[in-house]
Parts: C-alpha cells; structure tokens; sequence
C-alpha cells in the first residue's frame, strides 16, 4: 500500500478527542491508515477536549482504546510509533476564546497543510466551534469542516445548525458524516446496482414486491445514556443511517458518481416520500423500549436498569413502513427497523421480488416463494439471491430454494476497511459524495418530523419488548397487516 491517492499532507484537529467516538472510532481508523501506509508523512492529528491531560496522558488513552478496540488485527510498535508521533492533544473550552488562540499557534506553524476539524462533539456546540475557529483566524480556503450525526434534534435546531457553520464555511468544506455511507457493504450496494446491467431492468414496482431493511443491534445503550435517552433510536438511526440506505436502494442511476449526482439523485428521493399524517403515522410507525430478557444464554438489563432511572419515554426500537411516490416505486413498500438489545447484530437490506406471473410448478401448494435478494451489510458481508431450483431426483418436480451467495471474506481476502477510514480520508481529499448535503438533511428531518412530533405526544403507544427478540409484537403487527412478514436473516 501506498498514500492514498489524492491525500495531501493534512492537520486533523479532533473536537471532542477524549470522547467515546474518537476513542472508540476515530483513532483506530487513523492508526489503520497508518498501518496500511496511506497517510503522508507531513501530517499530524491534534486532539481537543476540556479535560486536563498531558500528550503522554492522552496518548496512552489512545493506545488503550486501540488495543481494545483493533484487537482482530494487532498493530506493529512500528506503526504505533509512526502514528503516535503525530498525536498531540490541546486542553480547549470551545467557550474559551483564548485556547482556540492557542489552536491557532499550532496551525501557524503548518500553513501549508489541509485542515480538517472534525467535530465530535453534541451537534449544539457545532455553531459555536464554527465561530470561534472564525474569530481565531484559522480557516483557510483549504479547510474543510465534519460534522458528527445527528445533526440537530429536529428540523428546526438542524437548520440553526446548517445556518450557524454556513456563516464561516463554505458548503464545499462542510462534510456531514453518516459513516453507514462509508461501510464497504454500503457503496457496493451502488456498484451492484450501477455496475451490473442485470439488476436495475428488474428494479421497479413491476418486479419488486417489497424492500425491508434492518439494523439490529445486540448491544444497550453503553455508557451513552445521557445523549440516548435524549435522542432514541428514531434521531439516532432512522433518521440518517437507515434513510441513507433507503436512498440508495431508490434512487435513480445518478449520470456520474461523483458529488452532485449522487446527492440530487438521493434528495429526489427523499422529496417523493408520501408525508405521514397523524393517522398515517399510527398506523405505519412503532415504538418500543427493551425490558430485561438474555441474548445468547447471557442475561441483559432493561433499558430503564442501563440508565439507572425509574421512567423513561425514549424508544430504542423504531420500525416504519415508508411508500415513494414516483414511477418507479409506485405501490411498493419500504419497511425499516432498528433497535437495540436485539437478538443478532445484523443489517441487512431485502429486496423481494413479486412471484412469477404464471406459475406451471404448482409452486404454492409447495410453499416456494418468489426470489429475495440479500444484501447483507454486516456481519458476513455479501449478496444472497434466493432462487427456486429443482431438487435432484428422477421422480417428479420436487422445488426448493437456493441460495446463490457472494460471500465477500471468501472473494476479497483482505482485511474490510472501516468505515471511519474511507470517510476521514475522503474529507481531506475534498470529496464529500459519501457525506450529506444540506437540503438532504433536512429533506430527511423534514419528513422524519411528523413522527417525532406524534410520538412526543404519545400519539403512538412505546412498547416494551424482552431484550434478546427482534422488537416489540407491533412491529411483527405492522408486518402482518400487509400479510408480510420480517426477513430475520436466518433463512438459507
Ligand atoms: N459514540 C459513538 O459511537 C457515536 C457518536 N456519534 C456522535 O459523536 C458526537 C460525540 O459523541 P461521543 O464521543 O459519544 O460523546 P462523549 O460524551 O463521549 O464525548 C464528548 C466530547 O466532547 C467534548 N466536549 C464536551 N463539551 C465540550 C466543550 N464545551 N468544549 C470542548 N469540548 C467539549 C468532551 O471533552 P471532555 O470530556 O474532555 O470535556 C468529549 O471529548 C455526538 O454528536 C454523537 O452523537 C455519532 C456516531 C456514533
Ligand atoms: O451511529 C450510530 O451507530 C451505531 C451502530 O453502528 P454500527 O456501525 O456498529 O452498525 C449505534 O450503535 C449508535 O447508537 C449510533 O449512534
């Protein structure tokens, strides 16, 4: 491996480097670049936080959350020393005018270098880290800004938020992250889609009966009740992870893959969403809340027990039914669900195909279905097509489905890149087709909205679910209204 291509020598300047996500996720991604040589020599990372550490503090913190969270793929003490040299870490209130001065001093002494301000912090501070790095004289016109999800609470404080940075940046240097963009499963889900000529002459309501789409998790809350129970699995997931996959499951083949395309493409989207009433969201949204149950043979916590607080109103499972309103998507559903302490850690996308329109095999009375497509996100990443095949034998047509499966650790036997390193690097590149736009945000609160706003209002009943199953009875209810059923990601 070489420098990635198109990196220019770069400061990445982390707000929010002593928290969860830049522990957890940020400083493994960049160690992975490092071990895979794709960072330039010229280049340092300056983490900020309020608390009081010293450069060896921190970088012991740094290594820690390293070891732990790369164990899979231990890193050499050459390449931690490369990585750990570029490490330094800044005592900065983003309140404090002063220590961005200090932030200032830093940078003046690398002019040349891209900037990059990673802001992993709550997305109330965003506006006034924007200001502060304006006032303090270090934005340049190689200067480019991220902006951690979820971006605001609702419509509303997220345009406050678009509103406040886009005083001192330009759009062009704005890179909003949704790191499900950045998962490898995830862009391949376009190159199957526009790489293939096989897939997109049967991707329309003609051939498609249905999409689901599941994010599950295993895991609580982790340490992170505090900004949960403010945000719930709607704000949390739904409205950035999951809406991202619906758009690129919908959208229309872009002209070019590059930044506008693929945006406009997936904003027409979200415009073609049919709005949801009040009734609309009664009917076609659950809420849930996981109780105490076990996953594998281990007992876990309620939600309630995790936080540690008597009553709460948050969800930690969401599922909706979502209808696009254009000629494509006419008439086909698009059901998406996530949660946490469910029984698998899986994401997938279901693509179910409508039945042949002539059976000859008797294929009911068989109990074959028609063709499903599967497109596994993680764990296990690859492509399942569910097809109706002959079982062999001289007797009569017997059938059964089979899969016709791409595993891609069978196929691409190296290591999958984290999402984190895709992302980080293409923000010092300059390229944010893997990150939201403006108008596609808030096109997504826009529309998200009328079901926060309901489910505030208790509108829609939270129910609660045993940790260790996949959700709430409402969610296999909403199912089963339209005679469907979930995928639960075990079948053949
Ligand atoms: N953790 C995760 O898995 C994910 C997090 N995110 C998003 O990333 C952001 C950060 O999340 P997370 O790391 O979990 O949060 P944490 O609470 O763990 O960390 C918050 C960070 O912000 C810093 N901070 C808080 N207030 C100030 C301030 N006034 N001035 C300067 N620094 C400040 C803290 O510094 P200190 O403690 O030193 O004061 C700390 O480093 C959030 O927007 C979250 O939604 C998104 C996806 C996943
Ligand atoms: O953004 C978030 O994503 C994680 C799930 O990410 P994954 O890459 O492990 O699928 C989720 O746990 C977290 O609550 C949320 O903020």
């Amino acid at each position: 491996m070489s420098i990635a291509l198109g990196v220019k020598p770069f400061e990445f300047v982390v707000f929010g480097g002593t928290g969860d996500l830049a522990i957890r996720k940020l400083m493994p991604a960049l160690l992975f670049s490092e071990c895979d040589k794709r960072l330039p020599e010229e280049s340092d990372i300056i983490a900020l936080g309020r608390s009081d550490l010293s450069r060896d503090d921190y970088i012991a913190m740094v290594r820690a959350g390293c070891v732990k969270h790369m164990a899979d793929y231990p890193f050499s003490d050459a390449d931690w020393d490369a990585f750990s040299r570029r490490l330094s870490y800044l005592q900065l209130d983003a309140d404090n005018g002063h220590d961005f001065l200090k932030l200032k001093e830093i940078l003046d002494r690398r002019r040349d270098r891209v900037r990059v301000f990673y802001l992993a912090t709550h997305s109330d501070l965003f506006g006034k880290i924007g200001d502060q790095l304006h006032a303090a004289g270090v934005i340049t016109d190689e200067t480019r800004i991220v902006l951690e999800k979820p971006l605001g609470m609702d419509l509303a404080t997220a345009k406050q938020v678009n509103e406040q940075i886009g005083r001192n940046f330009r759009e062009d240097q704005i890179f909003r992250i949704d790191h499900y963009l950045g998962k490898e499963t995830v862009q391949n889900l376009m190159v199957l889609r526009f790489g293939n000529s096989l897939f997109e002459p049967v991707w329309h309501h003609g051939m498609i009966d249905s999409v689901q789409i599941t994010v599950a998790e295993t895991i609580g809350v982790e340490g992170r009740g505090d900004y949960y129970d403010k945000s719930g699995a709607l704000r949390d997931m739904m409205q950035n992870h999951l809406m991202q996959l619906l758009c690129l499951v919908a959208m229309e083949p872009p002209a070019h893959f590059d930044q506008d395309d693929v945006r406009d493409e997936k904003l027409k989207v979200l415009k073609s969403l049919r709005p949801l009433s009040d009734a609309d969201v009664a009917d076609k949204t659950v809420r849930g809340q996981y109780e105490p149950g076990a996953i594998g043979g281990l007992a876990t916590p309620g939600y309630l027990d995790d936080l540690a607080i008597g009553e709460s109103q948050t969800e930690t499972f969401a599922a909706l039914k979502a209808e696009v309103e254009n000629w494509r998507w006419t008439g086909v559903p698009f059901y998406l669900r996530t949660g946490k302490r469910l029984r698998r850690k899986f994401s997938e996308i279901v693509i179910q195909f409508k039945p042949v329109p002539h059976p000859i095999f008797n294929q009911a009375a068989r109990g074959i279905k028609a063709n499903r497509l599967i497109i596994r996100l993680q764990p296990d990443e690859g492509i399942k097509l569910i097809m109706t095949s002959k079982v062999p034998g001289p007797g009569g047509i017997r059938l059964q489905q089979t899969p016709l499966n791409l595993s891609f650790s069978d196929v691409f036997r190296s290591r999958s890149p984290e999402a984190y390193e895709r992302l980080i690097l293409d923000a010092v590149r300059g390229n944010s087709t893997l990150f939201m736009r403006r108008d596609e945000l808030e096109a997504s609160w826009a529309w998200i909205e009328p079901i926060l706003d309901a489910w505030q209002e208790d509108q829609v009943e939270l129910s609660p679910y045993q940790g260790g199953t996949m959700g709430p009875n409402a969610s296999t209810a909403l199912m089963a209204r339209d005679n469907r059923t979930w995928h639960d990601g075990e079948e053949t």
